[in-house]
């Protein structure tokens, strides 16, 4: 178990890090999502060591996490931190990196090489030099190499922000089942929100330097309860019940204002809802679609073109606006 507890930062005046607190347990996957700025990676680098903390204390199985003030080489043996500048060495091969641990002829540790680069699917470049490869392959080696010691803990620093789309998902598929099996806890520092949703078992929000949320990824997607938060998976609608119900509004919903997603409407003669059509944007399967309601700003989705201008209605179901509502 890991405890953060009541932990505080600050590089120099302005505080960094403001009082954060959560556990997290063997195996656990925990996203550490928010904008830039918001203190993602100086999370990272004081649960690493690297850091030494103004107050608080950070606990590994209930003993104290001391800071680079205590560590003549700041880290921990049991941690590995994939940094964003990813600490190769340049003029030696990828299976040589990634068997930096490793003495010469160790059989196991052979093995445990091959398994990494397959598992980063990096044979073809097994025998290159690393100042050889592009940003992202050099990424997939970091990563290869912080997984040799089999660590307890892995942090990882925006870890695939340099690799492209379509090797991203079979690469964080690999990554992620493969920390499971081996119960390594794992934190991403991320702003894919596909890395919060897909991966980890818990999500933390951070907005300047403090805990704006922590909770499962799906909760917090299917009630941000909060703008900062809502705005962190995408295009959001910032609505008023009033705005959209047929009806009579029940007492509870009265004066209420919901979050929704594009998704969450669409065009029918039944909506409620009148936008004009301001652009659409072409996302492959559908267009998202920009319009205007009032003064308000409304995206939603639909798989036709629709023409700038064109008066359109929404619908939203009563289902959805109820679990959206924000408290
Ligand atoms: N070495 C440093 N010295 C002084 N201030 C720093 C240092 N590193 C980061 N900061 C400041 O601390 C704050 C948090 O930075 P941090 O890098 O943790 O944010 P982040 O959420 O990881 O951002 P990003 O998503 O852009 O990587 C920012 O205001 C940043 O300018």
């Amino acid at each position: 178990m890991l405890v953060v507890d009541h932990v505080s930062f600050s590089y120099q005046e302005k505080i960094t890090l403001k009082n954060i607190n959560f556990k997290a347990k063997k195996g656990e996957h925990i996203s550490i999502i928010g904008e830039s700025g918001s203190g993602k990676s100086t999370l990272l680098k004081s649960i690493y060591g690297l850091l030494q903390l103004n107050e608080g204390k950070i606990t590994w199985n209930g003993e104290e996490l001391l800071g680079p003030d205590f560590n003549l080489i700041p880290g921990h043996l049991f941690m590995k931190y994939v940094a964003q500048d990813f600490e190769l060495m340049p003029f030696t091969t990828v299976a040589e990196n990634v068997g930096t641990y490793f003495a010469r002829g160790d059989k196991k540790g052979e093995d445990r090489v091959k398994e990494l680069i397959e598992i980063m699917q990096l044979e073809d470049f097994a025998d290159t030099k690393v100042k050889n490869l592009s940003g992202g392959q050099q990424q997939r080696v970091a990563l290869a190499k912080a997984l040799a010691t089999k660590p307890e803990v892995l942090l990882l620093d925006e870890p695939f922000n340099q690799v492209d789309h379509f090797l991203k998902n079979s690469l964080r598929r690999a990554l992620f089942a493969y920390l499971k099996k081996e119960k390594i806890m794992c934190f991403v520092a991320t702003h894919d929100m596909t890395d919060a949703l897909s991966y980890s078992d818990t999500t933390i929000v951070l907005k300047d330097g403090e805990i704006k949320a922590n909770n499962s990824p799906k909760k917090l997607y299917e009630k941000p309860n909060d703008r900062y938060i809502a705005l962190l998976f995408g295009e959001v609608n910032d609505l008023n019940v009033s705005d959209v119900w047929k009806g009579e509004i029940p007492s509870e919903l009265k004066n209420k204002s919901f979050f929704c997603y594009p998704h969450d409407l669409r065009k029918s003669k039944i909506g409620t809802l009148k936008v004009n059509v301001v652009q659409s944007y072409y996302r492959g399967d559908r267009y998202l679609v920009k319009s205007r309601s009032n003064k308000k700003t409304v995206f939603f989705f639909h798989k036709n073109l629709l023409k700038t201008g064109l008066e359109v209605s929404l619908f939203i179901s009563k289902e959805t606006i109820a679990k959206r509502i924000v408290n």
